[in-house]
């Protein structure tokens, strides 16, 4: 697999000497009897810096397929997320099991809550997928947002209409909003989370008086070069639209890209390579120190959601409770587990599974973490083998019924905390 590497570089590519076109974007012929198209993920005119758009040079235009029809879509939901009410309780899920049944990654979508609206582009939705089928003669897009996948089991291989990438576990992409793809599971099964993003496009974090480098480095991003399919048949492509999914038929692969350039790409990072920057003196930080990528809502300071990861990392901080402080925020933190143990919890939070604690929900390390870190001994101490990670997001994330009502909710996570001692005795001062 060959990648370009850089983030929201002007990349080029062609599959085929020759395809792309040099000098301008549209000539009179584009090269080798190609249709020209222009993708674009931003308005023509936004800024510069943040401006995104992509020239493609493909075998067909996208208009050449039959009408859409609703289809059934299943459990996946969008926003608005107002099919039951909201509890202000603390939430855990077990991993949602591999179906027996064949399941593509579609098919594999399972919504487990979000907020705000697919319609105002602003908020997210966040799912879990778990499949054991290829997508070989459907294709997916999403009009609705861009898609940060998470595997956290089984290798993706990801085509899409810019070329390919494999997607391991410990590795993230963004498949930006309107891209066309299929997913393969080579392996045999896969699950993983899905943060779809309804709002701005997930940029790097702005880096302060950390510097010039550090966290998520531009060059550590990987972008696909051109591959195209060749291929007639009968095929079909889902839309989500507007929260809805929709069915068309095409006679052949819209993967048809023989050449392209531009800034607006899929992605993908290796988790590994997060230059990961944390206390050397002192106290715990806010884990906005851990963000990889943010997604900025129209208020500065305030993400639609951001994607912050917890990976292997000294902790060196002297007379400290060292694991996540108890809290309760504005913002509201929906958490996975890609493998390992989270500092905060000795059991419960598994791989795979998921916590959501919203807006002003207490929370924190439970019970047996909080009596071992207050006696801990302060030696530098590695955390080997964890990583988990956090879509933390402006606006309330509102289960789904599914969510609520599947057998994986952990109906006792709140146990977890109720043996927190009274450590405080009374003292008169009289
Ligand atoms: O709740 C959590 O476990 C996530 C989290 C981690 C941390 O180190 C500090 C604050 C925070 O919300
Ligand atoms: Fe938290």
């Amino acid at each position: 697999m060959q990648y370009q590497s850089g983030f929201g570089n002007e990349f080029a590519t062609e599959a085929v000497t020759g395809a792309l076109p040099q000098g301008q974007n549209a000539p009179q012929r584009a090269p080798l009897g190609l249709y020209t198209e222009q993708f674009s993920g931003t308005p023509f005119t936004a800024p510069r810096a943040v401006n995104r758009r992509t020239w493609t040079y493909r075998i067909r235009p996208s208009v050449t397929h039959k009408p859409y029809e609703e289809i059934d879509a299943k459990l996946i939901r969008s926003g608005p997320f107002n099919e039951v009410p909201t509890p202000p309780n603390q939430l855990r899920w077990n991993p949602l099991p591999i179906p027996d049944a064949p399941t593509d990654f579609i098919d594999g979508m399972v919504t487990l809550g979000g907020n705000g609206d697919a319609a105002m582009q602003s908020g997210v939705a966040i799912h879990i997928y778990a499949a054991n089928a290829s997508m070989a003669d459907r294709f997916f897009y999403n009009a609705d947002g861009e898609m940060l996948l998470v595997p956290q089991q089984g290798v993706l291989g990801i085509h899409t209409e810019l070329g390919r990438m494999d997607v391991a576990p410990g590795e993230i992409c963004v498949l930006p909003r309107g891209l066309k793809f299929r997913v393969e599971i080579p392996e045999g099964s896969a699950r993983g989370y899905i943060c779809e993003n309804y709002g701005l496009p997930f940029r790097l974090p702005e880096l302060g008086p950390i510097g010039a480098n550090g966290l998520a480095n531009a060059r550590d991003f990987l972008a696909p070069t051109a591959a195209y399919e060749d291929r007639d048949g009968d095929f079909t492509i889902v839309s989500k639209f507007l929260g809805r999914l929709w069915r068309a038929e095409i006679d052949h692969s819209p993967l048809d890209v023989v050449a392209w350039h531009g800034n607006y790409v899929p992605y993908k990072y290796d988790l590994a390579r997060f230059n990961c920057i944390n206390s050397v003196s002192f106290d715990h930080p806010d884990p906005s120190i851990y963000t990889v990528l943010t997604a900025p809502s129209p208020i500065a300071g305030t993400a639609n959601v951001d994607f912050a990861i917890f990976p292997p990392r000294w902790m060196v901080a002297e007379h400290t409770f060292r694991p996540p402080w108890f809290h309760r925020n504005l913002m509201n933190e929906f958490m996975g587990l890609v493998f390992g143990q989270y500092d905060a919890k000795a059991e419960g939070f598994v791989p795979g599974g998921a916590s959501l604690h919203n807006c002003m929900a207490g929370h924190g390390p439970d019970a047996e973490t909080y009596e071992r870190a207050i006696a801990a001994d302060l030696k530098p101490q590695y955390l080997a083998n964890t990583l988990a990670f956090m879509f933390e997001t402006q606006l309330v994330i509102r289960p789904t019924r599914f969510a609520l009502e599947t057998k994986v909710l952990q109906h006792e996570y709140y146990e977890c905390w109720q043996n927190l001692k009274k450590h405080f005795k009374s003292v008169s001062n009289g």
